[in-house]
């Protein structure tokens, strides 16, 4: 029989990857798991749903790190300075972090897709309830807790904003690496239009708890093959060890069980 994960750790290869998550993690098999492949002429449109409105305060972003799963960003979530609020929101979605997830070749890498296609790289943008809850980690429990906006990376021109953070990627190569990261407002890697997708999900990671209300953009961003190779020299392993390269990071969709998906236009 497989070796259980509570003791190999989760990852994205052969043993270890989404198809035996299940293994350690039940609710993987639950009926509101993210990503799913969103079929756009089966799209509901819902006339109450309003404009998306991120606020972020640059000053929050705080450091760049790598945790062996992918690099993010995390910001000070102590107060309400970068918070998302509007579209299918009820209340203030406090800026936790930002992450990304990418394949090992450019034709595949976003988590999710539009009508089958996939992008070669996925932006989420994570935000917590901090209305109704006191952190991050209780909220994630929470059906409501978490907001997460996802921005597909299309293959095209380099990405000035994204350069910001694949210029940082050399100091954090290895699993549990971390640098200062400040000054910066991640509003910069959104698209023109902010029309989106919103439907009831889960973390795409484990603990794949069903506590997110997901925001797809419809408008993609650009990325260079160049910056995507950077994400993937990141590594998976701690310095140190044998060195293993974080090549892919995205989990294929889920079974949509029944679930509306609302497409918002402005
Ligand atoms: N790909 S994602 O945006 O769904 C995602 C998945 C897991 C975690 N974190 C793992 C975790 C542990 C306890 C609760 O959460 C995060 N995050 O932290 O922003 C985001
Ligand atoms: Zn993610």
């Amino acid at each position: 029989a497989a070796p259980d994960m509570a003791t190999l750790h989760w990852g994205y290869d052969e043993h270890n990857g989404p198809s035996h998550w299940k293994e350690v993690f039940p609710v993987a098999n639950g009926d509101r798991q993210s990503p799913i492949d969103i079929k756009t002429t089966e799209a509901k449109y819902d006339p109450s749903l309003r404009p998306i409105s991120p606020n972020y305060d640059p000053t929050s972003a705080k450091v760049i790190l790598n945790n062996g799963h992918s690099t993010s960003v995390e910001f000070d979530d102590a107060e309400n300075k970068s918070v998302l609020i509007g579209g299918p929101l009820a209340g203030t979605y406090r800026l936790r972090q930002i992450h990304f997830h990418w394949g090992s070749s450019d034709d595949a890498g976003s988590e999710h897709a539009v009508d089958g296609m996939k992008y070669a790289a996925e932006l989420h943008v994570v935000h917590w309830n901090a209305d109704r809850y006191s952190s991050f980690v209780e909220a994630a429990r929470q059906p409501d807790g978490l907001a997460v906006m996802a921005v597909f990376l299309k293959i095209g021109e380099c990405n000035p904003q994204l350069k910001k953070i694949t210029d940082r990627l050399d100091a954090i190569r290895a699993k549990g690496k971390r640098a200062l990261f400040t000054n910066f407002d991640p509003s910069c890697l959104l698209p023109r239009s902010l029309d989106y997708w919103t439907y009831f999900g889960s973390l795409t990671v484990p603990p794949l708890l069903e506590s997110v209300v997901w925001i797809v953009l419809r408008e993609p961003i650009s990325v260079c093959s160049e910056q995507l190779a950077k994400f993937r020299s990141l590594l998976c392993t701690g310095e140190g060890e044998a060195a293993c390269y974080l090549l892919r990071n995205y989990r294929p969709p889920q079974p949509l069980k029944g679930r509306e998906i609302n497409p918002v236009v402005w």
